[in-house]
């Protein structure tokens, strides 16, 4: 009898441990932690940020995950240069950056740095501190027009960063001769003591003005010197300003960026004679930081589309003489034409 209770006791105890058991095993499978997988985080984090890698073992993914934490925790902050407008002066320098700003993934300076030439000496510490903030993966644009003028200013990018993006962008030579003149004397544009543009000219169609003016090709080439071709976007003021949408593309195709510029972002003014900012796009707001403009058209400022000197009519044809040979080293050495006004009868 006695031996019969102890194996029911016996019987009762396994029974008991068994539910608990059972009781705990479940609940720790709905409730528990489960172990976290580090490649699982970071996949979650690459997706965030598409171009950091997920590597396949373990300690680099333990220094990726440093980094990419650390860029979370320095979202926003200055970058130096990805991509620099390096020239031409008075050939819609400006409106071209202005509007690549519209792009999220473009951030640009408010004001041409000139590093490469007048400020070398501060050190590349000092021209990240003159970089707008960005987050990683987005483009820091500079535009010092005069870049593409020193030789020396091209050697030090290249030795800043050799794989840099460059965009050049010109302009038919007679009207850019035109605007450099009309800037020149715009404080008082109508004073009898301005000289002529022809007088500007010193007179001569082949004059030193004149020939510095209109050679980008030599400029180009001693960029080419350094810099593969396809790491050089050469662009025209002409395109920019009647289809600013279509340069965009080109540039959002150079720069590896998703397609982002919609018509919507521009709206042609009468008055301007040019394509504004619309400032009811959506990406209006973003830009206010990077340019400098009129806040309700949405057009740069009145610096930009100065009236031009009429020319005379000898004086031109002789432009037209001197200038062609030089465009058509251009084309050659770009690859492309532009149809420019000024040469339509002699390019034929
Ligand atoms: N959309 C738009 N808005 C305003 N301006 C435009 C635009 N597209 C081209 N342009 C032309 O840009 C010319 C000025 O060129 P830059 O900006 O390179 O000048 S600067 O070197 O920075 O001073 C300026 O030249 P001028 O007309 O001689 O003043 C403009 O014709």
């Amino acid at each position: 009898m006695m031996f019969q209770s102890r194996i029911v006791k016996i019987f009762l105890l396994v029974s008991a441990w068994t539910i608990v058991l059972t009781v705990l095993l479940i609940a720790s499978q709905r409730f528990g932690h489960r172990p976290i997988n580090s490649q699982q985080v970071l996949r979650s984090f690459s997706e965030l940020t598409p171009e950091i890698h997920v590597p396949g073992n373990h300690s680099d993914a333990r220094k990726d995950r440093k980094a990419v934490l650390g860029d979370f925790r320095n979202e926003s902050k200055p970058r130096l240069p990805n991509c620099l407008i390096i020239g031409f002066s008075k050939c819609g320098t400006l409106a071209l950056r202005g509007f690549l700003s519209l792009h999220p993934d473009i951030v640009s300076t408010l004001k041409e740095i000139r590093f490469f030439t007048l400020f070398y000496k501060k050190g590349l510490e000092w021209y990240r501190d003159q970089m707008p903030p960005s987050k990683q993966g987005q483009i820091t644009i500079e535009k010092t027009p005069s870049y593409i003028l020193s030789p020396e200013a091209i050697e030090r990018i290249y030795e800043f960063n050799s794989s840099i993006k460059l965009i050049v962008i010109v302009r038919d030579p007679i009207v850019r001769l035109q605007s450099i003149y009309s800037h020149t004397f715009s404080d008082d544009p109508k004073s009898s003591k301005n000289p002529t543009f022809e007088e500007w000219c010193e007179g001569n169609p082949r004059s030193q003005r004149v020939l510095r003016t209109v050679d980008y090709a030599q400029h180009i080439q001693e960029v080419f010197q350094l810099f593969p071709k396809q790491n050089v976007l050469v662009l025209s003021e002409e395109d920019l300003e009647e289809n600013p949408m279509g340069v965009m593309r080109q540039a959002e195709k150079f720069l590896g960026l998703k397609q982002s510029f919609s018509k919507e972002d521009f709206v042609y003014s009468k008055e301007k004679g040019f394509y504004c900012f619309n400032t009811s796009s959506p990406h209006y707001p973003e830009i206010l930081d990077s340019v400098v403009l009129n806040r309700k058209t949405g057009c740069l400022g009145s610096g930009k589309g100065r009236e031009h000197p009429d020319i005379d009519g000898r004086f031109l044809k002789g432009l037209v003489d001197v200038i062609q040979p030089y465009n058509v080293r251009l084309f050659r050495l770009i690859g492309k034409k532009f149809s420019w006004e000024n040469f339509k009868d002699a390019s034929r």
